[in-house]
């Protein structure tokens, strides 16, 4: 991604490429400037993410996920699931850090999201904020091109976000699995409620890309590159020309590493604010970039996308962790296409 000062012609560049990778497969490989992310806040937060899991279970409980209505904090392993199936990974989920609303002055149940982070230590803490606002500004910026991929001013998208995205990250570890292979996940597939996600890996790789419907091919890690890929918010405004692209991990094997590594992720997800609606633009649709969704593989019948932002996240944390959200939330009800509405009391 070319630095703000890079000239005309290698920022009209990337946006060209930008659109091609994000109409035909949804994915990239993205290098952000050194000014935003270089090797030293690589290292940083990679150390972070492993002191981290090595902490004891003891510790890591201390900031148990089933404590936060904001589903934020510590999943041991087995606790979460995609489509009803468990994901073999441990994971930290973190969001904006910011004081929860009272639900009595709250007009929206996804208001619910709002809420505070939990942290082992205050060195963690300090770690973890200064990778979100790198990623802040990586994203921002990675915005701006993506409004000139689509021939749109370059503020265009600024709006959606503002003072307020409701960012979302995690830090994931997916152990070797016993049995291994394709019967696996780490996580299943799925795709992304995000406006873009921007994804670290490490070198042991098992991400991969459904490019075709029923055709996975690996995101191999590259020294340097985030993945990025297009989250259904985007994949909305677009008409489908650009696409939200099923991913899921597999588990590592014995076989594809040695036995005391463990694959190590960290997923930033930009996101809008929370009340922001999304439907098909017409300035974007009008150019004639506009593809049918119904024309290319369908990402999933199990799986309506609801266009308001704050419910469609909602909805997803609410269906990945069923117990926290029967503990936190039992007066809220969800239906089976993942709709949530106020029990009748
Ligand atoms: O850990 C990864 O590589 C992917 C994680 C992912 O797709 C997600 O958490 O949405
Ligand atoms: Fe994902």
């Amino acid at each position: 991604m070319p630095d703000d000062d890079a000239s005309g012609e290698s920022r009209e560049a990337f946006a060209r490429d930008l659109r091609r990778a994000c109409s035909e497969s949804g994915f990239f490989y993205l290098k952000p400037p050194k000014s935003l992310f270089g090797e030293e806040e690589n290292e940083a937060i990679f150390e972070a993410a492993k002191s981290f899991f090595a902490l004891s279970m003891e510790e890591k409980m201390k900031m148990d996920y089933a404590n936060s209505p904001q589903f934020r904090g510590y999943v041991s392993l087995g606790l979460e699931n995609t489509r009803g199936k468990i994901d073999a990974r441990e994971q930290v989920e973190f969001g904006v850090h910011s004081a929860p609303k009272r639900r009595k002055d709250m007009t929206h149940f996804y208001e619910r999201l709002i809420g505070e982070n939990q942290y082992p230590s205050n060195e963690f803490e300090e770690t973890m904020e200064k990778f979100i606002d790198r990623m802040d500004a990586i994203s921002r910026q990675l915005t701006r091109y993506l409004a000139l991929s689509l021939e749109l001013e370059e503020t265009y998208f600024d709006y959606m976000f503002a003072e307020q995205p409701n960012m979302q990250m995690k830090i994931c570890k997916y152990p070797i699995a016993i049995d291994g292979g394709e019967s696996s996940f780490g996580v299943g597939p799925h795709t992304d409620t995000s406006f873009v996600s921007i994804l670290l890996q490490d070198d042991v790789g098992g991400l991969q890309v459904e490019i075709e419907k029923d055709a996975w091919i690996d995101a191999t890690p590259i020294e340097g590159y985030f993945v990025v890929n297009i989250g259904e918010m985007l994949q909305i405004m677009t008409g489908g020309y650009y696409k939200a692209t099923p991913h899921r991990v597999l588990s590592p094997t014995s076989k594809s590493i040695d036995e005391n590594k463990a694959r190590l992720s960290i997923p930033y997800f930009w996101n809008p604010r929370l009340d922001f609606v999304a439907k098909v633009d017409g300035e974007i649709t009008k150019k004639g970039f506009s593809t049918a969704i119904e024309e290319r593989s369908e990402t999933s019948n199990e799986n309506r996308i609801i266009n308001a932002y704050g419910e469609n996240a909602f909805k997803s944390l609410a269906r990945s962790h069923p117990k926290v959200f029967a503990k936190h939330h039992p007066d809220l009800l969800m239906r089976s296409d993942g709709t949530i509405e106020k029990k009748k009391s």
